[in-house]
């Protein structure tokens, strides 16, 4: 089994205290990978320490085998969208993509081909202070994908989405994985990982449960909601 990323003993102290300490799992190639856990849970350090934005205490978090800052040309390999990467509002969307373009140094072509698999084509030439929500995420998701990386570090992605929005992110997300991707996304929102993850990591500091989604949802019974209530309750 391909490994795309890996967490090993990855610990990271925030002021005094660990945000995360002693997290372990593994992102595998065609998986999608839900990381759930209340807030301040230390999801957002978690990936953050992923993406080369922090470094790690102690452990190691990698991808494909190397530390994110040492890779080559990092925009084809992983695709990164995380809280807080604010998109310029005076831009046109196809304008920030022709930027990110520039910046992953792959075709001009690249950017009308993410703009349609994002949905945003009509959209292109407005400001994205003009866009909604759900469309700013779409474009953030447009700008992780235009290097083509296999994996994809997602931060939220449903946050802002309508029901349209949410259909069209989970076919996404499976055409991504089915195709040899593999995806780590944290979320918030329970039934709708229900419906996209193929794994499960519960985080609240320490790592509370790691397993198929199908072995968490036994947990609670057959609802991921439920399962993840009473791990955590588990744990107090
Ligand atoms: N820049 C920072 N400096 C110091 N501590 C921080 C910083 N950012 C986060 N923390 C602390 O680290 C812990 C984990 O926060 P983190 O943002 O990783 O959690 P999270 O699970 O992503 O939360 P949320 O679901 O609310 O986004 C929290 O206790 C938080 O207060």
């Amino acid at each position: 089994m391909t490994i795309h990323a890996s967490f090993d003993r990855f610990s990271k102290k925030r002021g005094t205290s660990f945000a995360v300490e002693d997290l372990t799992f593994e992102v595998p190639a065609g998986r999608i990978v839900g990381l759930i856990g209340p807030n301040g849970a230390g999801k957002s350090t978690a990936l953050a320490g992923l993406t080369g934005l922090l470094e790690a205490t102690s452990g190691r978090a990698t991808v494909f085998g190397m530390d994110y800052r040492t890779l080559q040309k990092p925009v084809t390999k992983v695709g990164v969208n995380l809280d807080g990467m604010d998109i310029e509002p005076g831009l046109t969307g196809r304008r920030h993509l022709q930027i990110c373009q520039l910046a992953a140094g792959t075709s001009p072509e690249s950017v009308d081909r993410v703009l349609e698999l994002v949905d945003l084509t009509a959209h292109g030439k407005r400001k994205v202070r003009d866009y909604s929500l759900g469309m700013r995420q779409r474009l953030g998701i447009a700008s992780a994908i235009i290097g083509s990386p296999k994996l994809l570090v997602l931060d939220e992605p449903a946050n802002g989405l309508d029901p349209d929005g949410i259909q069209w992110l989970r076919s996404f997300l499976r055409d991504f994985a089915s195709s040899g991707g593999s995806v780590l996304v944290s979320s918030h929102q329970l039934t709708e990982l229900e419906q996209i993850a193929d794994e499960v990591v519960i985080l609240k500091r320490r790592m509370l449960f790691r397993g198929s989604l199908e072995n968490a949802m036994a947990v609670g019974g057959g609802s991921l909601e439920a399962a993840y209530f009473k791990i955590l309750e588990g744990a107090r």
